[in-house]
Order: C-alpha cells, then sequence, then structure tokens
C-alpha cells in the first residue's frame, strides 16, 4: 500500500487572522450548505487590502465543527480554523463576548468572569496561532485582528521569531481603572506585546494601553513607543539573534489607527440608478413621510439603541413632531443572540418599539420601522440615501462604519449625522451634531436641530464631513498601518492627522524590513 504524504501546505508572505473569516458557511433550511458574506465591520473594512496584497485570511467559518481544507473565494485564499460547539460557547459567546466585550466597552453589561472560559480562550488563541505560523512564509507579514486573539501575537512571536507582527483592536481599551477588574489582565497585556505595532482606532485607546503596560509590567513607555526587554520570557521575546549591546530591548509601537470605509465603492452605489430609485420606494412604502430619521446597528446593548428611542418616544409625546411627519427606521441585525445580555436587549427594545408605535401609531402609519434583520450592502445604501438624519448613539463604539458609510453615500452633500462623542467617529466627524446619548433632552434638542436645520448648513456640514471620509478611507488605514508595521513609513509620509502624536524614528520591528503593497 502506497502512502502518500499530505501535501505540503501553500505559504503566504501576507497573513491576516480573525475571529470571524469574510464569508460565513450558511447552512440553508433545506440543508443546503452555501457560503454568504458575514456581517460587520472588520469584513467591510479588510476586503480591499486582502484582494490588494493577494494574502491568505485566517478565521473561523462561522458553524461549529467544520473541517475544511484551504479555498479561494473571490480571489482572497481563506485558511478556515475549526471551532467545536464548547469553543463557541466558552471561547466566543463566552470570554470574547461576554467577559471582554462588556468589560473593553465601559462595563455596560456586567462581564462575566468564569476560569473555564478563559482556559477555552487560550486553546482557540494556540489554535490560531499554529494555523497562522503553518501558512506564513519566512519573513512574512502577518495582521492579526481584534480582541478575540490578544494572546496570538506573543504565542506567534515565541514559535516563529521571523516574523514581523501586527495587531489591530477594532473596539475602545478601556481605562486602567476598569480594566484591572480582569483577572487575566497581565497575560493579555503579554500577549499583545507580542506585536511589532498595536494599533487602537483613538489615541485614548492607545494611552489607556500604555498605562496598563506601565502598571502591569513597568516597562518603559515614551509617546508611542514601548521598550519591551529582551531578557523578559513573559513577553515570549527569546530574543532573534544575539541582543544587541546598548539596546536590550524591543521596540513596541502603540498608537491609534482610525478604521475607514471604502468610500469610493458607497459613492458609486449611491449613484447607481436603481439604489436612487429603491430609496425613493422606500420612502413611498413609508408613506412619504417628511422626514425619515434612520438607525442601523447590530441589536447589541453598546449602540444605545433604547436612549434614542426614549428621545423619539418623548418628542412625539411632547407634540414637538408628529407620527405623521417623522419615521424613524430602525434596523436591528441580529448579533450574538445566544448571549443572555444580547436576549433580554431584544426583549427591552420589542416592548419600547411596541410601546411607541402603539400610543403614537395610526392603522396606516407606525412611526417606528423596526426591522430585526441584516440588509445586504445595496439596501444598505438606499436606506442610507432615503434618510434625511443618521442617528448615531452608541454608548461606547470603537469607531461605527455606519457613520462614515451615511456620509459617503450622500453624493448630494445633504442629510444630517447624529453621532455619539463615545464612538470613535466622533474624534474625525467633528462636524455631525454631537450628542452626549446619556443627556436625554440634548438628544432631543439635537433631533429637532437636525430636523429643522437649513440646506444651507447641512451642506456646509455635509462637504466637510464627505472630505474627511474620502481622504482617510480604508486604504488610508491599512496603509498607515501596514507602513508603520513593515519599517516602509516615515512620520511625514503619513497622513498628519491620522498620526500627529509623537512617533520615535527608531521605531522598526526587529525582523528586517519587507515590503507590502500599500
Ligand atoms: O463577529 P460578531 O461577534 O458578529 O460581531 C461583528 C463585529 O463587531 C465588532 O466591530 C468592531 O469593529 C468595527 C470596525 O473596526 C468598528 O467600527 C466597531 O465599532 C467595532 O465594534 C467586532 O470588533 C468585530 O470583531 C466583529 O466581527
Ligand atoms: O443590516 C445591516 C446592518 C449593518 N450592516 C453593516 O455592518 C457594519 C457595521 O459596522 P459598525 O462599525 O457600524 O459596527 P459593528 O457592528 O462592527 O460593531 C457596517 O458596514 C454596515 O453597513 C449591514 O451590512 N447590514
Amino acid at each position: 500500500m502506497t502512502v502518500q504524504a499530505p501535501a505540503a501546505p501553500q505559504r503566504y508572505s501576507f497573513v491576516v487572522a480573525s475571529n470571524r473569516l469574510p464569508v460565513d458557511r450558511v447552512i440553508d433550511p433545506d440543508g443546503t450548505a452555501r457560503w454568504a458574506n458575514s456581517p460587520g465591520g472588520l469584513v467591510t473594512a479588510l476586503e480591499p487590502v486582502m484582494r490588494a496584497n493577494n494574502g491568505a485570511w485566517v478565521g473561523w467559518a462561522g458553524q461549529p465543527d467544520l473541517q475544511l481544507d484551504p479555498f479561494e473565494s473571490d480571489g482572497i485564499s481563506i485558511v478556515p480554523v475549526p471551532l467545536t460547539a464548547d469553543d463557541i460557547r466558552m471561547y466566543y459567546e463566552g470570554f470574547s463576548n461576554d467577559t471582554l466585550w462588556p468589560l473593553y466597552h465601559d462595563v455596560i453589561s456586567h462581564p462575566q468572569y468564569h476560569r473555564e472560559w478563559w482556559d477555552s480562550y487560550v486553546q482557540v488563541n494556540r489554535r490560531f496561532a499554529d494555523a497562522v505560523a503553518e501558512v506564513s512564509e519566512q519573513g512574512a507579514v502577518v495582521w492579526v485582528q481584534d480582541y478575540q486573539l490578544q494572546l496570538v501575537p506573543r504565542m506567534l512571536r515565541e514559535d516563529r521569531p521571523d516574523l514581523t507582527i501586527g495587531f489591530f483592536n477594532h473596539i475602545p481599551f478601556p481605562p486602567y481603572g476598569i480594566y484591572s477588574q480582569l483577572p487575566w489582565r497581565t497575560q493579555i497585556i503579554e500577549g499583545l506585546l507580542g506585536a511589532d505595532v498595536i494599533g487602537f482606532q483613538r489615541l485614548a485607546d492607545a494611552n489607556n494601553f500604555t498605562r496598563a503596560v506601565r502598571r502591569l509590567k513597568g516597562f518603559p513607555t515614551k509617546g508611542a513607543t514601548i521598550e519591551v526587554p529582551l531578557i523578559d520570557e513573559s513577553v515570549g521575546v527569546r530574543a532573534h539573534g544575539p541582543i544587541p549591546e546598548g539596546k536590550p530591548f524591543r521596540t513596541v509601537i502603540a498608537r491609534h489607527f482610525p478604521i475607514s470605509i471604502d468610500a469610493d465603492s458607497f459613492e458609486e452605489m449611491a449613484r447607481r440608478p436603481e439604489i436612487i430609485e429603491r430609496a425613493r420606494q422606500i420612502r413611498e412604502e413609508l408613506g412619504n413621510p417628511e422626514r425619515i430619521i434612520l438607525g442601523v446597528d447590530r441589536l447589541d446593548y453598546t449602540k444605545g439603541i433604547a436612549h434614542r428611542l426614549k428621545a423619539f418616544g418623548e418628542l412625539l409625546r411632547d407634540g414637538s413632531m408628529t407620527a405623521g411627519e417623522v419615521t424613524l427606521v430602525q434596523v436591528a441585525s441580529p448579533s450574538r443572540e445566544r448571549v443572555e445580555a444580547y436576549r433580554q436587549l431584544r426583549d427591552e427594545i420589542e416592548l419600547m418599539v411596541g410601546r411607541i408605535n402603539g400610543d403614537y401609531g395610526t392603522i396606516g402609519h407606525a412611526p417606528v420601522s423596526y426591522h430585526h434583520t441584516s440588509y445586504p450592502r445595496d439596501e444598505m445604501v438606499a436606506l442610507y440615501l432615503a434618510a434625511d438624519v443618521m442617528l448615531v448613539t452608541a454608548l461606547r463604539d470603537g469607531m461605527n462604519l455606519v457613520a462614515k458609510e451615511y456620509v459617503a453615500t450622500r453624493t448630494d452633500d445633504d442629510g444630517v449625522l447624529i453621532l455619539s462623542e463615545f464612538a470613535g467617529a466622533s474624534d474625525e466627524l467633528k462636524r455631525a451634531l454631537l450628542v452626549n446619548p446619556h443627556d436625554i433632552d440634548g438628544l432631543k434638542h439635537a433631533i429637532l436641530r437636525a430636523l429643522h436645520m437649513p440646506r444651507a448648513e447641512r451642506r456646509t456640514r455635509m462637504r466637510s464631513l464627505r472630505r474627511r471620509v474620502f481622504e482617510h478611507d480604508v486604504a488610508a488605514w491599512s496603509s498607515a498601518f501596514l507602513a508603520v508595521l513593515t519599517g516602509n513609513g516615515h512620520a511625514e509620509s503619513l497622513q498628519a492627522d491620522i498620526l500627529h502624536d509623537e512617533l520615535d524614528e527608531d521605531a522598526q520591528p526587529e525582523t528586517g524590513p519587507m515590503t507590502i503593497d500599500v
């Protein structure tokens, strides 16, 4: 009998790792399996970068116990990492979404601390690190994404010191007073410090992280740079080659790189006649109200959906607007539905929607048009075009791509963006109407101001917002990050207002520079 050796895995020079793949394995009710685009801002953001670099994407296919070989999807090489039903329960729904997610979002919901969830998180991070190591060629650039994989940089550095390792955190990094609750706070910091560059959405997040490093590890930090001693095995250093005299440390950069969207593609869609026609139809289906307010969110307690419903309901109660004049369209896309906090939230939101519609609706018209679904992108663009006011009331949000997508679609320089100051996007989108969503009166005031804003002011504000989003699109985001990661970037070549704080010119990865198409 001839035994064939398994084929050597294909290796890549650029590897992205994220919890979710850019495609989801979906089983239809008739039992047929197919691949669908998976939801969420991360996927939207990284797709164009992957295509430009012909790299590989390592991640989970969205279903339990799927053992799949690597395959190609839309020109992207996909390397699936299997998760068992127990991994999903403990690593994904548990530690990622019921411990880290609430902890990193201002403890809006109570984080649950369970030691078996942590053990599962360590195991799954190990599986991801092994999968990345297996497909990365010598000296490859690896870009690890998000809070689900914070231990991967250190694990990779231990096993593959030849790699250049970047990490980007898509969600906020909490202030030390909150972060320090985490029983595994030191291990997470050590995990992240395995990277050469650690990116955050906001300057405040990067500052929170470097403060945690000082408090927990005592390593010196200066601006965006952290000196990690080469003899400290807790951060997986094991110097690659001899320790240089006079520099017994690696320099890790921790700074902000605000993520963005593929603005051109949203603008292109917004100009398509069929999408413009669909926007008109949406208005008609809603009974042609004078004004449409739009909210689009995953059904997540961080998004402040209850706060916006409260403000909207009170405006109707006060008689400041009538249900016939203004309709609130709320898209609440299903998310993490097996996590208890998310189930409770759904009940709470749907009760509020029912009350408002019951109190202020008529037979022919509901003031809140509520949709518990996830729409494809063309429908999203039509909704953005149909909306006079976009309402983003996040209580805490890493970035909020929806705000940027709304701006990118408004080729008519019209529409008003109301934006929470607790969303990362508010650092850039200063000409939005910025609100504190906890201040219900302030929120009501902003809604009325948006509804009555003169055309000239809407135009001036929208033009300024659009300039920002088009100048700082997702390509600028990934170029800025990869330029710093690969040592190809000089401070002056990066957008001054993205990277305006101090950048240490000596701060280069330990491995030799490697070229990547950014
Ligand atoms: O994968 P899920 O658990 O279904 O969640 C979807 C994604 O949500 C999070 O998005 C974050 O990243 C966005 C892009 O940077 C940012 O705009 C937003 O503020 C963040 O919340 C999460 O970080 C992703 O990992 C999830 O895939
Ligand atoms: O029905 C929906 C709702 C949302 N989205 C997309 O999901 C992403 C949400 O990203 P955001 O950063 O606003 O929040 P996240 O869900 O990642 O926390 C955006 O690209 C939206 O266009 C979508 O395609 N269909």
